[in-house]
Formats: C-alpha cells, structure tokens, sequence
C-alpha cells in the first residue's frame, strides 16, 4: 500500500474531472485524477463524440440531395463501414492514450483504479490487480463520477440484455430492426441515427418526444422521423420485453407486440454514487450531490461535485463550465484569493440556473437556451413569446430547397430582455451562441435591434424574431 498527498483528488476523470482538475492546476496546486475506466469518459468513447459521428454522414448526405445542381452529383448511398471507421477514428479505437498524454502535459497525476471516499479528505484505490493506495488531499476531493444509463424497471427488460447508449454508440454492425424505449434526447438521435442506416426503428415513448423543450421541437422531429419510415409510437407504455431467438419483442400497454432485433434503452440516466464511499461520510450511496454554485457539496467544506453526478445540467459542456467555476474556487480558497461567488461571479456556474445551451442533433435539428415559453410562465415571470417560420429567410431558402424550421424568442416584458430562445430546422446549431450571449449578458430587447445579422444568413432570424416582437419606442 502507497499513500499519496495532493493538493485536489478528482474522482472521475471524464471531461468533467479532467477540466476541474487542470484549473486547480493552473491555479497553482497538485491534482491527481482516480479513473477505473478510460479517461476522457462518456462523452468520448459513448456519447457525444460517436453518436455525433453516426449522425453527420447520412445528415450531410441528406443536406447536398437537398440543394439542386449539387444533388445531381449525389449517385450512391450511406457507405456504412466507412460511418462505422470514422465513428471509431473520433473515439480513438478505445484508447485514452491522448488524454493521459494530455493528462501528463497539464501536470496532472493520474491513478487507475476504483476509487471509494474512506474518511474526510481521503480517498482509496482499488487497482484492477487488487493493489490500494490511499490518497490524502490538503485541500479537497471533487467528486465528477458521471452517469450511467437507467433501465427501468420493466417485466423482463434486463434479463433481454438491452442495448443501452454505450452499446449503441460503439455498435460494429448495424442491427436489422430496433426498438427503442423512452422519448428524450438519446432516443430522438439513436432513432435519427440508425434509420439513417436503413434499421426499421420503432420509437416507444410514455409521453411526447423531447419534453421540456418547445412542444413544436418534439411534434418536428417526430414528423420527420415518421416521414423517414420510423414508426413512434407516443403516450405509450412498455409492460414486457422477452428476448427469443428472433430477437427482443416489446410488449405495449395498449396490447401492440413489437420484435426487433434488439432494443434500447434510452429512459434516463443515474448517478454513478452507489460505490464510491458516500456513506463513510454521512452521505447516501446511490443518490446525485447537491452542491451551491461554487460547487461546494452542501454541508462540506473540502467536497466539490461537478459534471452529470450533480444532476445540474446533464450536458458536457455544462460540466466543464462547472468544473471551470470548481477548480478556479477551490484554488482561490487554498491560497487565499478573493472568491467571486456573487451571481455571475468568475467561481459559480450561474449560468446553469438560466442559460444552458443545448443542441439536439436530430432532423431537424433542435438548438434551445433558456427557459421554454411554459416555463417562463411557470417561473412567475411575465412572458411574450414571439415565433417564426424560419423556411421564410432569404438565408434559409437559398441554403436548401423547402427549408422548414421555427423559431420561439421568449421575452421578459418586466425587463425586456430574453429568457430563453428555441431554433428548429437544418443546420441551427450555429444560431445558438448568439442567443446565449444575449441571455446571459441580459442584452435589452432595443440593443439587439443594433446586432445587425449578415445578409443572406440563417442569422437574419434574428431580425424577423425582433420584428414580429416590435421595436421598443424611444
Ligand atoms: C448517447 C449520449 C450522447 C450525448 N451527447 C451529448 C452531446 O452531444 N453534447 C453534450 O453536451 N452532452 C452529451 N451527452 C451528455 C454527456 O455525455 C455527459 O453530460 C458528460 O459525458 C458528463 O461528463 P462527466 O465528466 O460528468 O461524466 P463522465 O463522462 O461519465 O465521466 C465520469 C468518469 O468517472 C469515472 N468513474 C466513475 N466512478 C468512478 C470511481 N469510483 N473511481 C474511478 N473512476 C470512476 C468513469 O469511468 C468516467 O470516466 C450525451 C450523453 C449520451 C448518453
Ligand atoms: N445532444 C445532446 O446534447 C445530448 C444527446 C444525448 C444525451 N444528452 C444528455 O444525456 C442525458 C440522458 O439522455 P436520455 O435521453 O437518456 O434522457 P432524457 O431525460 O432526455 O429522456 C428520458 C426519456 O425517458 C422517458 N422515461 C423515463 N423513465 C421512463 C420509464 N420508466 N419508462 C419509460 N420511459 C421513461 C422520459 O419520459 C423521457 O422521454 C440527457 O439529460 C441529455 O441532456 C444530450
């Protein structure tokens, strides 16, 4: 058994604890990372990276077939080993190898085992071997352990080993038929994703697609994937799955019997905190942590939680954000600096209470920031929304033939600025930022009208958005 003294321990080393701990580093003091996986996390080997990578080929394919003169050129199909190599090219086969060099370059230690919280401030690894070393941090331990897909419990679900997102992202073929189980983000691009590949999806939702965003968001994009030939079946509840010989048949609440080849699950997502020592610390295994917006975990004044495990905003880059505001406060508290913690101050993460970007890479595709109209409403502040039809911009006609696509701007009428702003249509992602530097820098509604958008863009959006809502008088 060794032990080790560090400024910072980081359980976790996905793109969460691998920010966090650079920070503090740069801040002046010594981190050590603890991952008994692949450092670099979900969001590189799982998640964002390989589902984006299924997605971008059969989207660039569609968007050439969509602009006339250049469609002509377009002759063959998806070439699906080729989606497939370059899918494994962005995760790097597998291997952490550059994000540990990228680990050593930073001055970050790294140690690979399971780690467990066995006493204020310390932290013991299990390496695969069985070998322990106990760390000890001067100053704190940051908890970023992630997630990890939920499967419900459903008659019969796990005993029909179910793909979960890991096995849909890192698939090496492409099953003939799927069903896929729950109606948020994972199953809207996974259903996008392997249809494009020719799969029969079958999308089985207990209430609409992609709630909590703009009802119009979810009712695109299941029209599209219907008009793709995916059948989506919503408000409806899975009873059963039983898996046989061919294959995995999902049984529905309303008596419909479906079989595929596998089925996914994609119905939410848990903590990973059943084994990571909590209860050595009077904290309950197996639940998110609830932090302030330094990231402090409540009750402590040495344990920080950043990333999914915080349950805040379940997005990579909300968790660096996070981890940006956690590993510049726990340096500034170790050596004395002044800490910024007032809203919008440099060491919290304000932001994830009133502007989280997020973008849905479906198609359409969906970019939303801040708070939906029902949700502002909801919040008690005075709305108006203001939507529209983003097919009618000089931009978006000449992007694409029959460009469809909406957009919602909700305004604070008490202060007449944006509270939250959706985009859906091809290739909206890039509006996004633009919208999220309004929110977060409170930019009035009378200002905006001088950020003048390129003609002929997408972005004259923008302008159409402020005319339908009316320029303030002077
Ligand atoms: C299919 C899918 C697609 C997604 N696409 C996007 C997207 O396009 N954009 C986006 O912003 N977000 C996306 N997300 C969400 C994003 O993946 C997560 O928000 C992000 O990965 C969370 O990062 P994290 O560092 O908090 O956790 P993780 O990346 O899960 O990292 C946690 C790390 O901790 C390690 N660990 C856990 N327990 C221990 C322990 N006891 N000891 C040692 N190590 C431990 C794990 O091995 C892991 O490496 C997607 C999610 C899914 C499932
Ligand atoms: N492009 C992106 O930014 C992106 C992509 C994928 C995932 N993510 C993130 O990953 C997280 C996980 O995504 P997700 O789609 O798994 O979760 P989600 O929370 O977005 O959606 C879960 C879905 O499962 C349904 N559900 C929950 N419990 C159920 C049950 N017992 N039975 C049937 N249905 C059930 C919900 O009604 C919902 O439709 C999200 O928070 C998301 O932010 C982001």
């Amino acid at each position: 058994m060794t032990s080790t003294e560090y400024d910072l321990i980081v359980l976790g080393g996905g793109s969460t604890g691998e920010n966090l701990a650079d920070r503090a580093v740069q801040g002046g003091l010594t981190a050590v990372i603890v991952e008994n996986e692949l450092v670099g996390g979900e969001c590189s080997y799982w998640a964002c990276m390989p589902s984006k990578a299924l997605l971008r080929p059969a989207q660039a394919l569609r968007a050439v077939k969509r602009v006339p003169g250049a469609a002509a050129a377009v002759t063959g199909t998806l070439d699906i080993p080729a989606v497939l190599a370059r899918r494994d090219s962005f995760t790097s086969h597998w291997s952490d190898d550059g994000q540990v060099k990228w680990l050593t370059g930073a001055g970050i230690d790294l140690v690979r085992g399971h780690g467990r919280i066995t006493a204020p401030r310390e932290v013991t690894v299990t390496a695969r071997d069985g070998a322990t070393t106990v760390l000890t941090a001067r100053h704190a331990v940051s908890v970023a352990t992630g997630s990890r897909a939920a499967v419900p419990n459903i008659d019969g679900l796990r005993d029909a080993t179910p793909w979960t997102s890991r096995e849909a992202t890192s698939t090496q073929t492409v099953p003939k038929s799927l069903v896929i189980l729950g109606g948020g983000v994972v199953a809207a691009e996974m259903a996008t994703a392997f249809a494009g590949f020719g799969t029969a999806v079958t999308v089985i939702a207990r209430s609409g697609l992609l709630g909590g965003m703009e009802p119009f968001a979810g009712e695109a994009v299941a029209k599209a994937l219907r008009k793709k030939g995916v059948t989506v079946l919503l408000h409806t509840d899975t009873t059963k799955a039983t898996r046989s010989a061919s294959g995995v048949t999902v049984e529905t609440g309303d008596g419909q019997s479906i079989t595929a080849d596998e089925v996914l699950v994609a119905t939410g997502r848990n903590p990973r905190t059943a084994d990571i020592g909590l209860e050595s610390i009077g904290l309950t295994p197996g639940g998110w942590l609830n932090t302030d917006d330094t990231m402090l975990v409540r009750g402590f004044d040495w344990l920080y939680a950043a990333g999914d495990v915080t349950h805040r905003a379940l997005l990579t880059h909300q968790g660096k954000y996070q981890a940006r505001a956690a590993g510049d406060v726990i340096a500034a508290r170790a050596t004395g600096k002044t800490v910024s913690d007032e809203r919008w101050g440099t060491h919290v993460a304000t932001a994830d209470h009133d502007a989280v970007p997020q973008v849905t890479f479906t198609e359409p595709e969906v970019a939303s920031v801040g708070l939906t109209d029902a949700a502002a409403r909801q919040a008690g502040f005075e709305v108006r929304s203001v939507d529209y039809q983003i097919g009618d911009i000089a931009g978006a006609s000449l992007r694409e033939s029959g460009y469809r696509g909406q957009a919602r701007m909700v305004v604070d009428e008490e202060r007449k600025v944006l509270l939250g702003v959706t985009f859906v249509g091809p290739d909206v992602s890039e509006l996004l930022q633009a919208a999220t530097i309004a929110i977060v820098g409170e930019v009035p509604i009378d200002r905006l009208w001088h950020a003048v958008p390129a003609y002929p863009t997408v972005n004259e959006i923008w302008l159409r958005l402020l005319e339908e809502y009316g320029r303030p008088e002077a």
